[in-house]
C-alpha cells in the first residue's frame, strides 16, 4: 500500500474554524470496524447466531472534542470501546485501531485514558486522596518525587476546580458526599494524573443535570484546548453543550451516518430534505433523523448509513485513511492486551494498603458492626451457658449446646463477607485493566489489612468475654487453643465466602453458593446427626466441614482431663470423647487446626484465581 503522511491538522482547520493548539493531540483512526455479538441463550439452547454491533465503520477522531452521538442501542459506546481497546476482541471480525498511524500497543495506551461511565472511586476516601492514590500508582518513581506527585495533585485539583471539595469524601450509601459533578470531575483527574494525550469518555454528562453536564463539557473543551485529543459518547446534549463539540459521529444501528465537523451537520441533514424547526435543539433534530420520526421532502429508497457513505463527508475521510498503512495483523496485536505497571510490587502493596486500611477505618458498618456483634453474641452465650456445671446431665448437654452454638454463629457470623469483594469489583475491574496495580497486590492487601483484622479482632474479643463466663477450663493455654479454633473457623467461613463473592457478581447468587455449603457442613458437623452411624458413601463429607474441625477441636479441648459428676459418681471426660469416635491425642487436636487452615489455604487460593479470571472487556 502507498504511504503518504496524515495531516497533522486540528479538526476543524478544514471547516475555516480554527482549534489553537500549540501542540495537536494524537490522530486516532479507525478502519472497516465490524464487530459481533453472540448473545448467550441459556444452557439448553443451540448456539445462538451472531449479531453485527457495528457493521464496517471507520473515522478519524482528532485533536478537540469528538462527540459519538445516536440512539439507545445504536452502537455509541460499542464504538468507543473498541477505538479504547477495552471491547472484547473476540468479537473483531475485521478493521484496526492506529493512533497517530501505529497500532495500539501498550505503549500507546498509556497516553491515553479512559473515563468510565459510572464513577469508580473509593467512596470513604477524599478527592484529594482519591487522586493522590492514582498519582501514586501510575506517576513513574523514577520521574516523580512524593513531592512532585502532591503537585501535581494540586495543579489537577485546580485545573478541574475542585479546591472546595478537595477534602471532601466522594460518599458512600452511608456517608454523604460530593455532588454528582465533582465526581465526575475527581473521575476524570484520576484519569489526567498521567497527562494523558488521548481521553476516551463514556456518556460524561448522564446523570447529572444540564448546568453540571455543561460545566463538565466546557471542561473537556478546556482541555481539548490544551492539545488532547478527546472522544466520547453522550446522548442527547443540550444546545450550549453541542456547539462546543469540533467533531461529530451519528450512530444508527451500528453504521455511521455522519462523521463530519459538528457545525456541519445541520446543514448537511437539511440539504437531505429534512427541515428543522428554528427551536429545535440539534441533537434533538438528529436524532428525529436517525428514528424516522422527522420526514424528508427528498424521499429515496437509500438509507441514511447509504446517504452518507455517497457524501463530501464520507469521501473526504476515505481518502485521509488512504495515506494510512498499518500493520495488517492489528487483531492478534489487539488481543494480547497486558497492563504495564510503572510502579514496583512491594510500592504498589504499600499503597493499596494504605487505602485499604483508610477504607476499613472509615467504615464503620464493617469494622465497627463486627466488633459490637461479636460483643453482644458473647455476652448472650455468656449469660444463657453462664458458668456450666460439673454435674450431669446438664455439664455434657451445656456444653456441647454452646459449642454448636458459638461455632454456627462463628460460620454463619461471616455471610456478610460476601460482600467483601462485590462491593468493589468494578474499582477494582477498572484500576487493575487500567494498570494501577497487580491482582496479586489488591488480594493480598484485602486478605492483610481488610479481611484478617476484621474478622481476628473482633473473635478474640469474643473470646475472651465468652470463654471466662461460660466457667471453660481456666488453664490460659486452653483459653489461647480455644481462641485460636474459633479464629479459624471464622477465617475458613470468611475465605469460602470470599471466594464466592470473586465468583460471582450479585448479592443474590452469592448468598445462595455461600448459604448451601455452609448449611451442608452444618449437617455434617457431628452434632445434629452422629458421623459414625451414617451411610458409609456419605461419610466422607464430613471431611469438607469446617463445623466438624471446630466443634472437635473445642470439644478435645475442654473435655480431656475434665471430670464430670453424676451423683456419686465420676466420668472423665474422655470417655465422652472416645464414644463420638474424636481423637483426643495431642495430633488429634491439632489435626482440626490443621485441616482448617487447608480450607483457608484452598478457598483464598481460588478466590486469587478467580480475581484473575475476572472478564475485564466489555
Ligand atoms: N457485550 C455485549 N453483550 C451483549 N450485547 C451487547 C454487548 N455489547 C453491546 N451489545 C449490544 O449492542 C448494541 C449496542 O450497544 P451499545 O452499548 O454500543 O449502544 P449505545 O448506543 O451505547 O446504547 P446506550 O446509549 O443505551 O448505552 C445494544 O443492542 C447492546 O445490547
Amino acid at each position: 500500500m502507498e504511504v503518504c503522511e496524515i495531516k497533522m491538522l486540528p479538526a476543524l482547520e478544514s471547516d475555516g474554524a480554527t482549534v489553537h493548539v500549540k501542540v495537536p493531540g494524537p490522530i486516532l483512526t479507525y478502519q472497516n470496524i465490524h464487530y459481533c455479538i453472540r448473545e448467550s441463550r441459556g444452557l439448553c439452547c443451540k448456539k445462538a447466531p451472531e449479531r453485527d454491533i457495528l457493521k464496517n465503520v471507520s473515522g478519524i477522531m482528532k485533536t478537540g472534542l469528538n462527540a459519538i452521538m445516536g440512539a439507545t442501542g445504536s452502537g455509541k459506546t460499542s464504538l468507543l470501546d473498541v477505538m479504547a481497546g477495552r471491547k472484547d476482541p473476540r468479537g473483531l471480525r475485521s478493521g484496526q485501531v492506529l493512533v497517530d498511524n501505529k497500532l495500539v500497543t501498550s505503549d500507546l495506551r498509556l497516553m491515553s485514558a479512559y473515563v468510565v461511565q459510572d464513577d469508580v472511586l473509593m467512596g470513604t476516601l477524599t478527592v484529594r486522596e482519591n487522586l493522590l492514590f492514582s498519582g501514586n500508582l501510575r506517576l513513574p518513581r523514577e520521574q516523580f518525587s512524593s513531592a512532585d506527585k502532591k503537585k501535581k495533585v494540586e495543579s489537577i485539583i485546580e485545573e478541574l476546580g475542585l479546591e472546595d471539595c478537595a477534602d471532601t469524601k466522594i460518599g458512600t450509601e452511608f456517608i454523604r458526599g460530593v455532588s454528582g459533578g465533582e465526581r465526575k470531575r475527581c473521575s476524570i483527574g484520576m484519569e489526567l494524573i498521567t497527562s494523558p494525550t488521548l481521553l476516551f469518555l463514556d456518556e460524561p454528562t448522564t446523570g447529572l443535570d444540564s448546568n453540571t453536564a455543561n460545566s463538565i463539557i466546557a471542561l473537556l473543551h478546556r482541555l481539548s484546548r490544551g492539545g488532547r485529543t478527546i472522544i466520547f459518547s453522550i446522548h442527547q446534549p443540550r444546545y450550549s453543550i453541542f456547539r462546543l463539540f469540533d467533531y461529530l459521529t451519528l450512530m444508527h444501528k451500528g453504521e455511521t451516518v455522519y462523521a463530519g465537523p459538528a457545525g456541519k451537520a445541520i446543514d448537511y441533514f437539511q440539504s437531505l430534505g429534512y427541515e428543522r424547526d428554528a427551536f429545535n435543539n440539534p441533537a434533538d433534530f438528529f436524532l428525529d433523523i436517525t428514528n424516522g420520526e422527522t420526514a424528508t421532502s427528498m424521499p429515496t429508497e437509500k438509507s441514511l448509513a447509504e446517504l452518507y457513505r455517497e457524501s463530501q463527508f464520507c469521501t473526504a475521510v476515505d481518502e485521509e485513511l488512504k495515506c494510512i498503512t498499518g500493520p495488517s495483523d492489528s487483531l492478534s496485536e489487539a488481543k494480547s492486551k497486558a497492563p504495564s505497571y510503572v510502579t514496583s510490587f512491594s510500592y504498589q502493596l504499600k499503597v493499596v494498603c494504605w487505602r485499604t486500611g483508610l477504607n476499613v477505618v472509615r467504615n464503620p458498618q464493617t469494622s465497627y458492626a463486627q466488633i459490637a456483634m461479636n460483643i453482644l453474641f458473647a455476652l448472650l452465650i455468656g449469660l444463657v451457658y453462664y458458668q456450666m456445671p460439673l454435674t450431669l446431665p446438664e455439664a455434657l448437654q451445656n456444653r456441647i449446646g454452646a459449642f454448636f452454638f458459638l461455632i454456627i454463629n462463628m460460620v454463619f457470623g461471616n455471610l456478610s463477607a460476601v460482600e467483601l469483594f462485590i462491593n468493589e469489583r468494578a474499582i477494582f475491574v477498572h484500576e487493575n485493566s487500567g494498570g494501577y496495580y497487580r491482582t496479586s497486590v489488591y488480594f493480598l492487601s484485602k486478605v492483610f489489612v481488610d479481611l484478617l483484622p476484621n474478622r481476628i479482632v473482633p473473635i478474640l474479643i469474643f473470646s475472651s468475654i465468652s470463654y471466662y463466663m461460660m466457667g471453660l477450663n481456666p488453664a490460659f493455654t486452653s483459653f489461647l487453643c480455644f481462641a485460636l479454633t474459633v479464629s479459624l473457623v471464622s477465617l475458613a467461613g470468611v475465605s469460602l465466602a470470599f471466594l464466592v463473592s470473586a465468583s460471582v457478581s450479585t448479592f443474590a447468587m452469592a448468598n445462595i453458593l455461600v448459604v448451601l455449603p455452609f448449611v451442608f457442613m452444618m449437617v455434617f458437623g457431628g452434632f445434629l446427626v452422629n458421623l459414625n452411624s451414617m451411610l458409609n458413601w456419605l461419610s466422607w463429607l464430613k471431611w469438607t466441614s469446617i463445623f466438624k474441625y471446630g466443634l472437635d477441636a473445642v470439644t478435645i479441648n475442654e473435655m480431656k482431663g475434665l471430670v464430670l459428676y453424676s451423683g456419686n459418681a465420676t466420668l472423665p471426660g474422655e470417655l465422652y470423647l472416645e464414644s463420638q469416635g474424636i481423637d483426643y491425642s495431642v495430633w488429634g487436636f491439632w489435626q482440626n487446626e490443621v485441616a482448617l487452615l487447608g480450607i483457608v489455604l484452598v478457598c483464598m487460593t481460588f478466590a486469587y484465581i478467580q480475581l484473575r479470571r475476572i472478564n475485564r472487556w466489555k
